[in-house]
């Protein structure tokens, strides 16, 4: 298409390959997911998205509903990550806060209200980069899908409007009403290649923007992830 212009801010992501696929980045104060199987790379993929943020002075904050902030402290800094500016929220099975006997209870959803007062008492209103992994949690505790959109709808105004916070998804493969909420979404796969296991990564959607729609291949080194714009999958 001719004369199609770049209308929004774009943030990076913090990956330089995703970076060109996503053609200069994420558009600001937007929700995406980030979806993939297991040990896919999505907490590593979204903890470059928190540290780029507060490389550049941004406020960041890491919302865990699944593992212990210390674990996930333990394994991203092996990777190198610099934490020291990333705020861990931990709302995980065994941190005991209220929010998930509630949410066990099958009670409430996403307890939007609650979140929201969360985020507020520790960051204040001015919030830049926010990442929820993972919303499976919250969606097997949201008893029907009608309330599961209802909540999300919600929870995603909230910290748009709010915060004007840009929003990472994480979520386990597999369809789901997420996927036609969110802005934009990308997808972590192991693929099989002439017989071998090869990492791909795919942009599924991006509202408002241009984008590669080729899966391209992604490694996990002891630097995090990289990804290689410029190959297909067949040639790595
Ligand atoms: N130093 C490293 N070198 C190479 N690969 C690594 C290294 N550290 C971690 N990995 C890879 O990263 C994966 C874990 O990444 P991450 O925790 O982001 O995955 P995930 O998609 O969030 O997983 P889960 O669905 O289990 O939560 C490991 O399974 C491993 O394949």
């Amino acid at each position: 298409m001719n004369g199609g212009v770049d209308l929004f801010e774009k943030i990076p992501t913090g990956v330089e390959g995703l970076d060109v696929m996503l053609k200069g980045g994420l558009i600001k104060g937007r929700t995406y997911l980030i979806k993939g199987g297991p040990g896919t790379g999505k907490t590593i993929l979204s903890m470059h998205f928190l540290v780029e943020g507060a490389k550049r002075g941004e406020n960041v904050v890491y919302i865990t509903l699944e593992e212990p902030e210390n674990e996930v402290r333990e394994n991203m800094e092996t990777l190198g990550f610099d934490l020291s500016n990333v705020t861990i929220v931990d709302l995980s099975p065994t941190s005991g806060h209220p929010i998930f006997s509630s949410l066990m209870g099958f009670e409430s959803g996403i307890d939007v209200k609650t979140f929201e007062n969360i985020l507020q008492d520790i960051i204040g209103d001015n919030i830049d980069r926010v990442v929820i992994d993972s919303i499976t949690m919250l969606k097997v505790a949201t008893p029907t899908e009608t309330e599961y959109r209802a909540s999300l709808l919600r929870l995603m105004r909230t910290l748009k409007v709010k915060f004007n916070a840009t929003t990472v998804l994480i979520s386990e493969l597999g369809n789901g009403v997420e996927d036609y909420l969110v802005n934009g979404m990308i997808e972590l796969r192991t693929i099989e290649v002439k017989g071998r296991a090869v990492r791909g990564i795919k942009i599924v959607k991006m509202r408002g923007s241009d984008f590669d729609e080729t899966i391209r291949p992604y490694r996990i080194t002891n630097r995090g992830i990289e990804v290689y714009p410029d190959l297909s999958v067949f040639e790595v």
